[in-house]
């Protein structure tokens, strides 16, 4: 397998539950970090001229439960390889039935309800605080909402995405509780990964499919990991090429703040 720190990709996708693989033709690299290696080797592929990473944030057999994977070196790796910008499809609860199963989500904002995760790439040698006032990329969020929308799967544009730390899934008293603070999406998965993205100035967007309606708002048993498989298998071969179709629109040009979210931070550690 190549070692290899060198600049290789410009677009990072980091696949979630049943998304363990993405790209034909690959290169695999398994980059040394500060943090350890990545959750696998990273697949290196094109995609119309783009230049695009893959890495399964579970692993590919999905061994790294949500509180165990290891996010700091995913980033790190992926921005090593040169990537700038990050789509994240991940597989969420919703907190309403107004967003039914198989809907597409590209959320604007985030709550972090996960505790004792590694959140920072900056814990000593200075204070970095930086703003995440909206977590997400703005022309990230505006390409895969157009692109999703000609694609003929119109998305939600916007809502709140609360990650919970799991393993396990929410109480139904849990569930109704964030569905009454007006949040929409529930996931384990979105922090701390979109802000250790903007720690590294790397644009994040997430593709959020909605693979089950949680404990509080149906109904029934309560949510089953084997539905959330399920339903996102039956999803996948429309989600693959929508992730590929909103590589190919991606604007070369990041005229959007996150490359600039690290301007005037003395930082305590080099980027890679
Ligand atoms: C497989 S059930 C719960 C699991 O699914 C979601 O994963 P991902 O965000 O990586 O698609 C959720 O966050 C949990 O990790
Ligand atoms: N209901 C749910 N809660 C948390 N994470 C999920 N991932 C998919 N469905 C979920």
């Amino acid at each position: 397998m190549a070692q290899t720190t060198q600049p290789a990709a410009e677009i990072g996708v980091i696949g979630g539950s049943g998304f363990y693989s993405f790209l034909d033709d690959i290169e695999e690299v398994l980059p040394d970090t500060p943090y350890g290696p990545p959750s696998d080797p990273i697949a290196i592929g094109g995609i119309a001229g783009r230049r695009v990473a893959f890495v399964p944030r579970h692993g590919r057999d999905h061994r790294y439960p949500p509180h165990k994977i290891p996010y700091r070196a995913n980033l790190w790796a992926l921005r090593a390889l040169g990537v700038r910008q990050v789509l994240a499809p991940s597989a969420v609860g919703s907190l309403t039935p107004d967003h039914g199963i198989g809907t597409l989500a590209v959320p604007d904002q985030l709550v972090d309800r996960t505790h004792g995760r590694a959140q920072t790439f900056y814990d000593e040698g200075a204070a970095i605080h930086l703003s995440f006032a909206d977590p997400y990329c703005p022309a990230g969020r505006r390409t895969a909402l157009a692109t999703a929308g000609e694609a003929g799967w119109p998305p939600v544009d916007g809502g709140t995405l609360v990650v919970i730390e799991g393993p396990r899934f929410s109480t139904r008293a849990e569930s109704q509780w964030y569905a009454a603070q007006g949040w929409t999406l529930v996931g384990m998965t979105g922090h701390p990964e979109a802000v250790l993205a903007r720690e590294l100035a790397l644009c994040y967007t997430p593709l959020c499919l909605v693979t089950d309606l949680d404990a509080g708002i149906e109904e029934g048993e309560g949510v089953t990991m084997e539905e959330v498989f399920r339903v996102f298998a039956q999803n996948i071969d429309r989600l693959r090429p929508l992730v590929a179709d909103v590589i190919k629109s991606l604007p070369e040009d990041r005229t959007c703040p996150c490359p600039h979210s690290l301007d005037g931070m003395k930082l305590p550690i080099p980027l890679p």
